[in-house]
């Protein structure tokens, strides 16, 4: 155990603990409200260039595995915890998730008062944060950079395929999670992963019967020189978007977004469907939101809403096969009750798209 800090951008400082390996980092500092599933949630893309502090207090308890990752590489740029257990207990167990991160170059920090810290982030807003050895000077002192290409940094370079005797399915991956695929492959769809920048006409020339907008890090505004690709392709194939691509969706239609003051990441989201009024629990991970006002001028409804602050988390086209959810159906970590909607997107692609159902 060697002391370290983590430094916020307004000069508050916490202090804790590194374990074993000292490693600095910065990044932008966020939290994680779930008390499990603390693995899926590191080895999620979409924190890339992230420090995530669990709220949670207590972390590892259950150690790592091999069947749980999100990704086979970790690109958060670090962990703050309360108090992480060395001696964890479960037969799938191979790891400490101190040794998982460390041995994947991620630094941690540990014994910091999260409370007080997720406290300040809920008052002040997200900030970025460093992760030092020495105790800090003033920040104005430090450099603070900002974070860009982090899709570019998470998805995939060259085209993954997936055999089965369904419909096809391309996802565009901008950072996509593993537990997406599984489920797109559980309804026997063949699925070709493709990187986020490939063009309109190669994703055409693959003959996809319906295309996956995948969840990934950063701010959806960044990817601004593929909206048009989104909008011409989503026109002609159903569409099913997941968090940053659900944000890209309703960019892609002209809808505008913005910054969430502490995002919404955790796994007991409460969402209301409003065309049913059912309340459904969720993972959330996402730090940026579709401005509700701005999805008026578009051909979208917003079809789920956050029942903690009414934010838009879902939206259906009104009369395309084109739907989205800000939340994660795929759950890992969290709450699988509306994993359902994927066999609703499944069974569209499978049995065409005459089965979709607009919202009157
Ligand atoms: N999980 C995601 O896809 C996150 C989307 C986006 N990066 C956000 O933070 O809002």
């Amino acid at each position: 155990m060697k002391e370290g800090y983590l430094l916020l951008e307004d000069g508050v400082v916490f202090p804790g603990w590194f374990p074993t390996e000292a490693l600095e980092g910065e990044g932008e500092v966020v939290f994680n409200t779930s008390m499990t599933g603390y693995q899926e949630i590191v080895t999620d893309p979409s924190y890339a260039g992230q420090i995530l502090v669990f709220c949670y207090p207590q972390i590892g308890n259950y150690g790592v595995n091999q069947q749980d990752k999100e990704s086979e590489r970790l690109f958060l740029n670090g962990v703050i915890t309360g108090e992480q257990c060395i001696e964890p207990s479960h037969f799938r167990s191979t790891n400490t998730f101190t040794n998982y991160l460390l041995s994947n170059g991620i630094p941690t920090l540990t014994g910091v008062d999260t409370r007080v810290l997720v406290k300040h982030i809920r008052d002040h807003g997200v900030m970025k944060g460093k992760l030092l050895l020495e105790k800090p000077l003033q920040a104005s002192t430090y450099e603070w950079k900002d974070q860009s290409s982090l899709v570019h940094d998470v998805s995939t370079t060259s085209y993954q395929h997936y055999e089965g005797d369904g419909a096809h399915v391309v996802v565009l991956d901008f950072g996509c999670k593993k537990s997406i695929l599984h489920l797109l492959q559980q309804s026997r769809l063949k699925v070709t992963v493709v990187p986020y920048d490939t063009s309109e006409a190669d994703i055409r020339a693959l003959c996809p019967d319906g295309l996956v907008l995948s969840n990934g890090p950063g701010d959806p505004q960044e990817l601004s020189f593929l909206f048009s690709t989104i909008r011409n392709l989503v026109e002609d194939y159903p569409t099913f978007g997941i968090c940053l691509g659900h944000q890209l969706l309703g960019l892609a239609y002209g809808a505008k977004t913005r910054k969430l003051s502490f995002g919404h990441r955790g796994s007991n989201h409460p969402v209301q469907e409003l065309e049913t009024g059912k309340v459904w629990m969720t993972a959330q991970n996402h730090g940026y939101e579709i401005v509700p006002e701005t999805l008026a001028g578009t051909p979208f409804h917003s079809h789920f809403v956050h029942l903690h602050d009414g934010s838009i988390e879902g939206m259906k086209h009104r009369y395309k096969p084109i739907t989205s959810v800000q939340f994660h159906p795929e759950a890992h970590a969290g709450p699988t009750d509306t994993s359902h909607l994927f066999n609703g997107f499944t069974d569209m692609l499978q049995k065409g798209e005459s089965s979709y159902y607009a919202i009157p």
